[in-house]
């Protein structure tokens, strides 16, 4: 039988300084990137009054908040990215850890969280659950 759900996606900028370490070229200098995260979450069941799988204000909160910790810093000096590479994928993976705890009082699972440097190139996490 098919399975039906929704997939719902919130975006959100930030701005943040970077340089990647081990890195040859240009990307090794800092340098800044405007960023967009992108949130998608899915849940196949409806809230009886307002007939919402989640309120994407609640999930833009949720990102925007998360977010804020990274918005115009430099991340070369922002844990975890004091230790760990600032490269698209690592930022993706960090919000990830970030924002799955906090969705569990919704009837919703995370999907992925990506981020772009710019809209050309998109780094996706996701953890698929066994
Ligand atoms: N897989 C990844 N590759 C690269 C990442 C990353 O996070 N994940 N990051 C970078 C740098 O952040 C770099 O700033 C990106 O470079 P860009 O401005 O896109 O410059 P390019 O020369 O690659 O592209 P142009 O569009 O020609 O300016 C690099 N790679
Ligand atoms: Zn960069």
């Amino acid at each position: 039988m098919a399975r039906s759900f929704w997939q719902l996606t919130v975006r959100e900028g930030f701005s943040s300084a970077h340089a990647l370490r081990n890195y040859q070229g240009k990307c090794e200098n800092m340098h800044g990137h405007n960023y967009l995260a992108e949130l998608v979450v899915e849940g196949d069941t409806l809230t009886e009054d307002t007939e919402l799988v989640a309120d994407f204000t609640v999930l833009k909160k949720i990102l925007r908040e998360e977010l804020q910790k990274l918005d115009h810093c430099v991340l070369n000096e922002t844990p975890p990215f004091d230790k760990i590479n600032p490269s698209s994928e690592n930022i993706a993976r960090y919000l990830w850890k970030c924002i799955e705890p906090r969705l569990k009082e919704f009837p919703v699972r995370l999907y992925s969280v990506s981020i772009s440097e710019k809209s050309a190139q998109t780094a996706t996490y996701r953890e698929i659950k066994d």
